[in-house]
């Protein structure tokens, strides 16, 4: 007699068949992902109804400029924005094994081991966030154990990740944070968070304060360690040109949601969203590092007052009536591609990419 299927099992089968259907494996699935602050002059809406599907295995790179909402995305898809912030909205992170968490919902205990042994962080500037009077192997040691973790193996995976992370474990493991440079403390802290062995690994601006080599370098390890230990990776920048080496796919915030996602090399060579030209001719090649990038004209819009219409119509050249009024869905460029603009068959003719040549 066949035996009755687990609750698991029918989880996995429905992924199963999921995958047949769409060809993809999502690991997190964002819908209406919202983000709020009420504030003495009205409420902030520092994410607005994010709708995006994280593949298993990829690196989704997030760009936009400073305010646009980068942050907010990354600390929502944990369930970690601060207090007084409001997220609404679902983020359901399907496990390898095992029925679908909904991230949004979970209690303290059950959210604080899923943020380390699931979908693990690196917040922006959390370099400065070491204890300067406990060396690498105590705080090693104090993750694995404030997590009920085997110390040992811990230390052992630990050793590893630092190896792969072209560091000494043994010197860096006896050293104190103001003992490393900026580089050695930024891929200490990667190993870190990935002790535990989560699945998705999501990084905010990790190499923003680090100088260019540092941060070629940094990326071609992020790389090899998805590979390794088949991560999925959310990497968090201002920096487009450095986010196009190692993303597979680059969502384009703008004003607090996606105006673009698609394809690496279709954001480079068939942008489709006027912001994400913008974005790309502000910047002499992609090879040049990111001080060499103009600012585009026109401001951020404020969260607490984002305009009627297309967000961006303000600071837009092709805006029209339409782009005022009537907030433009995202539309299907092709089965890779996605942009949120009334005009992009247009945008070659209107916005020429002044790099083309170059990329
Ligand atoms: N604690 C908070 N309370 C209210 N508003 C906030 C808070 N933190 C951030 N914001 C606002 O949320 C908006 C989005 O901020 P976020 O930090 O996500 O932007 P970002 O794209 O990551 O920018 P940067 O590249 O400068 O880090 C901004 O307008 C910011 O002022």
């Amino acid at each position: 007699m066949s035996e009755l299927p687990t609750t698991e099992t029918v989880a996995d089968t429905a992924r199963a068949e999921a995958i047949e259907l769409t060809g993809e494996d999502i690991i997190l699935e964002c819908r209406n992902l919202s983000v709020s602050f009420g504030m003495d002059r009205g409420v902030s809406r520092v994410l607005h109804d994010v709708d995006i599907d994280i593949r298993r295995g990829e690196i989704l790179g997030i760009v936009g400029e400073s305010g646009s909402g980068k942050s907010m995305f990354a600390s929502a898809l944990l369930n970690a924005v601060v207090d007084p912030g409001r997220t609404d909205g679902s983020v359901i992170y399907h496990q390898k094994e095992g029925e679908p968490v909904d991230v949004l919902g979970l209690e303290k205990g059950p959210l604080r081991s899923l943020r380390w042994a699931d979908i693990s962080m690196v917040f922006q500037g959390a370099m400065s966030s070491f204890n300067p009077t406990m060396d690498f192997r105590e705080h090693f040691v104090e993750t694995l154990e404030a997590h009920d973790y085997d110390v040992e193996k811990g230390l052992n995976r630990g050793e590893e990740l630092l190896a792969d992370l072209y560091l000494d474990p043994d010197r860096v493991l006896d050293s104190y944070p103001h003992e490393l440079s900026g580089g050695m403390k930024q891929r200490a802290l990667i190993a870190l968070a990935l002790v535990l062995e989560p699945e998705v690994l999501v990084m905010d601006e990790p190499t923003a304060a680090l100088d260019l080599l540092m941060q070629r370098s940094i990326i071609s390890l992020l790389s090899d360690l998805r590979d390794k230990y088949d991560l999925t990776m959310v990497f968090i920048t201002h920096d487009l040109p450095l986010v196009t080496k190692l993303a597979d796919r680059i969502g384009v915030l703008y004003a607090f949601e996606f105006a673009e996602i698609g394809d690496t090399a279709e954001m480079i060579r068939n942008p489709r969203h006027p912001y994400t030209r913008a974005l790309l001719n502000s910047t002499p090649n992609l090879d040049a590092p990111l001080s060499e990038m103009r600012p585009i004209a026109g401001a951020a819009p404020d969260p607490v007052d984002v305009p009627a219409g297309c967000p961006y119509h303000e600071r837009c050249p092709m805006a029209t009536e339409e782009c005022a009024d009537v907030k433009p869905p995202m539309d299907s460029v092709s089965a890779t591609h996605e942009v949120a603009c009334h005009h992009w068959p247009d945008v070659d003719e209107e916005i020429p990419l002044s790099t083309e040549g170059e990329r």
